[in-house]
């Protein structure tokens, strides 16, 4: 596995905050604008802190994607659009136009999810992901129907949560130039063994070469 691993929660979003501004940076040089998707969770709520306050961000040049996706509208706390734009988009110089949310007020959510992936660029520069102690990561959670989708954009149904979502396929989040996991926390721990092992039939399993940011409490349960 490719890991960074940092002392706590907070040192990790920090590291994946310098390293979004970074690859930033780097893409805008290549090829004029950074493509990136973000998630929800509560470490990416660090990322997002710290990276208002980082300089040297191209924001101009800078495009956002959502991976997942609440069926809430973006005003409800649960909507992963609100937490970003809360605690990110706000705060800094990006164009209203260049951020992309996904609908979760639409119905059905089948729509939404043909829509967006309509308007999602040809490649994305940076899929960002957290993982849950289920191992479901955006919203691809065990036993569901999109795990098996092959479209780039999936409404899924998650009867744990008795709930729909909308969520990036693993042949979308696959085919981006990378992917960065960033998971905080000793409950995290037993699932990236059983990843490590290649054991358990983990969804996060299928992100293909992934960079991983933990924490040490994360990590406690990795070979190194
Ligand atoms: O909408 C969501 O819920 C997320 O996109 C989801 O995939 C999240 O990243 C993980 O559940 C980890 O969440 P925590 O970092 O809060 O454990």
């Amino acid at each position: 596995m490719n890991l960074r691993v940092f002392p706590t929660a907070q040192a990790t979003a920090a590291a994946a905050a310098q390293a979004f501004a970074q690859a930033a940076r780097e893409a805008v040089t290549a090829h004029g604008a950074f493509r990136v998707a973000l998630s929800g969770g509560s470490t990416p709520k660090l990322m997002y802190r710290a990276l208002r306050n980082l300089p040297q961000v191209p924001w101009k040049a800078v495009h956002i994607y959502f991976s997942d996706e609440r069926s809430v509208g973006p005003d409800s706390p649960d909507s992963n659009y609100r937490l970003a734009h809360d605690e990110l988009l706000t705060h800094v110089p990006i164009p209203e136009a260049q951020i992309h949310r996904l609908e979760g007020e639409r119905r059905p959510l089948e729509d939404a999810a043909r829509d967006y992936a309509a308007r999602l660029p040809e490649q994305l520069d940076v899929v960002l992901l957290g993982m849950g102690e289920d191992g479901h990561t955006a919203s691809l959670f065990p036993g569901t129907e999109a795990l098996k989708a092959t479209g780039r954009v999936a409404a899924n149904w998650v009867p744990k949560l008795d709930t729909g979502r909308l969520t990036f396929t693993f042949p979308e989040i696959n085919a981006a130039r990378a992917r960065w996991l960033l998971v905080t926390g000793a409950g995290k721990a037993d699932v990236l063994r059983g990843v490590q092992a290649g054991e358990g039939d983990y969804p996060v399993a299928r992100v293909q070469a992934p960079l991983w940011f933990l924490d040490e409490a994360a990590a406690a349960n990795l070979g190194r």
